[in-house]
Formats: structure tokens, sequence, C-alpha cells
């Protein structure tokens, strides 16, 4: 990952935070919490925005880990990361789907990798905007083909997340215990990978055979797919989860030993024989070590594969869409 021998040393961490709004600051706030960086640059291109949440993070760092704190308009300031996160742009308005906000972010995104990979030719991208899965396709193109194999997106780390609270509070277990992933889009074609989870290294039946069928998987799965919107009708956005789910990226990113988050990455045509074309959604990545992204593929049953069939389906439209609105933005900007 570090290539050119710029393997980070580990008393530097640079992660750099592009688009402080509500999620960018959920990020920075957690990543600064659990001492993953030694070095945070904060970047809007809003005037005093990145610079506010700086001000108000750095009271909070004489309770915390020691963090050379940053901010700026500039995507400039990201120079020398080891990690970008991205978060600028457009949000989903209530009864917006995720894939509504493409053509607005796509145009954000142009404006911002090309420069940040120039910057920082060694960083891993991570790309949080929505839609998220069609945003990293997206970003990788931008980042050209030295760089497109660092790009990742959060994808579905959140949503496992979501359906392991779930399935802890339905089995009333720790969520500690459940091991369960969610693959596919982020977003409302993703698909429960139930014939891999397990709970205390259980088969879910071992716990309750509740957990088995139809009408309590549907039941959970609704949850998962609908927390976004559940949370955005009330409060107008979500950031405390995503917050933490890719701070937890961060640290596995630059941890010194493997770990495995399903993100979205790119899926080769035929990992899946019932998928052919080569498309963006999560599957488990390993994170970490030396830094080879590598996916690992599950073995899922006939109806998992069926629905990670047409989770692709729908990706393929929207990076084709997307494919027409980057000639549109890379068109006029050259
Ligand atoms: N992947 C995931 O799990 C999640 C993704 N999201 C997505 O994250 C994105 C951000 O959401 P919020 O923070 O709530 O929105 P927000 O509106 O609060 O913040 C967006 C920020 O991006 C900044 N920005 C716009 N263009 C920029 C540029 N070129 N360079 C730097 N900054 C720029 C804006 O000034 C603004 O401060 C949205 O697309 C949202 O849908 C939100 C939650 C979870
Ligand atoms: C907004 C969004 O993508 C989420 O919270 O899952």
């Amino acid at each position: 990952m570090y290539e050119d021998g710029e393997e980070p040393k580990n008393h530097v961490r640079r992660i750099s935070v592009v688009g402080m709004g509500r999620v960018g600051t959920a990020i920075a706030n957690a990543i600064a919490r659990r001492g993953t960086a030694t070095h945070l640059a904060l970047i809007d291109v809003q005037p005093n925005r990145a610079q506010s949440e700086a001000l108000d993070l750095q009271d909070t760092i004489p309770f915390l880990n020691p963090l050379q704190l940053t901010h700026s308009t500039e995507i400039s300031a990201s120079k020398g990361s080891h990690i970008i996160i991205i978060t600028a742009g457009a949000r989903q308005r209530p009864g917006e789907s995720r894939l509504d906000l493409l053509g607005r972010n796509v145009s954000i995104l142009s404006s911002i990798i090309p420069p940040a990979v120039k910057l920082s030719p060694n960083a891993v991208f991570l790309v949080v905007s929505n839609p998220c899965d069609v945003l990293t396709y997206v970003a990788a193109r931008l980042a050209g083909e030295k760089a497109a194999h660092r790009v990742i997106g959060s994808g579905t780390n959140l949503d496992s997340a979501r359906l392991v609270s779930a399935l802890s509070r339905r089995a009333d277990i720790a969520a500690r215990e459940v091991n369960a992933v969610i693959i596919g889009e982020h977003g409302d074609s993703s698909v429960a990978a139930w014939s891999i989870a397990t709970i205390s290294g259980l088969p879910l039946r071992a716990i309750s055979t509740d957990l088995e069928t139809e009408i309590i998987r549907e039941q959970l799965l609704r949850e998962v797919r609908g927390a976004a919107s559940e949370i955005i009708k009330y409060k107008g956005y979500t950031a405390t989860g995503v917050g933490e789910s890719c701070a937890d990226l961060a640290a596995c990113i630059l941890s010194g030993s493997i770990h495995v988050r399903p993100v979205t990455t790119r899926i080769p045509g035929g990992t899946f024989p019932v998928i052919t074309e080569s498309i963006y959604f999560s599957m488990p990545v390993r994170l970490g070590g030396s830094g080879d992204m590598g996916i690992l593929v599950p073995k899922l049953d006939e109806r998992e594969l069926a629905l990670l069939s047409k989770s692709a389906s729908v990706l393929l439209a929207a990076q084709q869409d997307a494919d027409v609105h980057l000639e549109r933005v890379l068109g006029s900007t050259t």
C-alpha cells in the first residue's frame, strides 16, 4: 500500500478529512478519541467551517491523545496523508435515496481526487459520500490507474454494524459476540449474508431457532435498510454511527496486523459466477498489515447469490449513469 518505502512510521499517522459537515466532524471526533492519528487535517470549502470544527476539537485534546490539528479551505492541506477520508458533498433529504445524490457528488469528487492523489501519492482514499459504492468507483477512475487500487468506500461497514446491533438486541447477546456482515450495496439493495453469520462462533440456530426464520430475518434486514431514513426523518442526517465506522476502518488500515471489514472495493467480474461485470460494492476486505487490500470471497448460498446479483445490477446501472456525469464534468474542465 505504501509503495516506495514510505511505510508510515508508527509514530506518524497523517489523516485528512475532506468535508467537515456533520459526517466529517463525527469522523474527526471519533479518530481523535481513539488516538488513531498523530496529525489530522480538516478541510472544507466553506470559509471557517473546518476552522470552527478544529477549534472545537482542539478543546478535547487535553482529555484525549496528543494530536496535531490543522484546518484549511484548500485540498493542499492534505499533503503527505496516509489516509484521506472524503465526506464532501450533498446528503439525502427526507424521502431521497442515496442514488439520488449521484450527479451533485460526482462533480464535487472530480475537484478533490486528482489534486489529492498528486499531493499524497501513497494514501488510501476512503470514500464516505453517497452514493458510496458508485462514488468509490468514480473516485477510483479519477485517481487514475496507479492509485485506483488504494481507493475504497466505507460501504457496508456501517450496515453490518447495524445488523450486528439488531441481532444482538434480538438474541439478547452482547454485540461483540455477533459476527454478521451485510454485502453488496450500501443502500436499498444490500444483502445480509445469513449463511455465514455466527454468534460466539456458533450458527445462529444454535442460539435461537427464531433467527433462522424468514419472518425474523426480513424484519432484521428491514431495520438495517431503514435505519438511515429513520434517523434522517427525525434529526435530518446520520453521523455518529458512520463516525465510529470510519474511525474503525482508519485504525484497521494503519494497523500492523490484518483486519477484515466489509468495504466497497472493485469486485472483478466472475468473482461470483452470477456477476460477470466488474462492479464496486462491499465484500469482506483485508485491511492493515502489509497493505494488500484483497477481497475474501465468502461461500454464499444460492438465494444470497441471486440477491447479490440483483444488487450488482442496480450498481452497474448507477456506475453507467456515473460515467455520463463524469464525462460531462471532465469534458467541461478540459
Ligand atoms: N457512507 C455512509 O455510511 C454515509 C454517508 N453519508 C454521506 O456523507 C456525505 C456528507 O454528509 P453530511 O456531512 O451530513 O453533509 P453536510 O452537508 O453536513 O456536509 C458536507 C460538507 O461538504 C463540504 N463540501 C462540499 N464540497 C466540498 C469540496 N469540494 N471540498 C471540501 N468540502 C466540500 C460542504 O461545505 C459541507 O460542509 C453525504 O453524501 C451523505 O449522504 C452520510 C452518512 C453515512
Ligand atoms: C446516510 C447513510 O448512508 C447512512 O447512515 O447509512
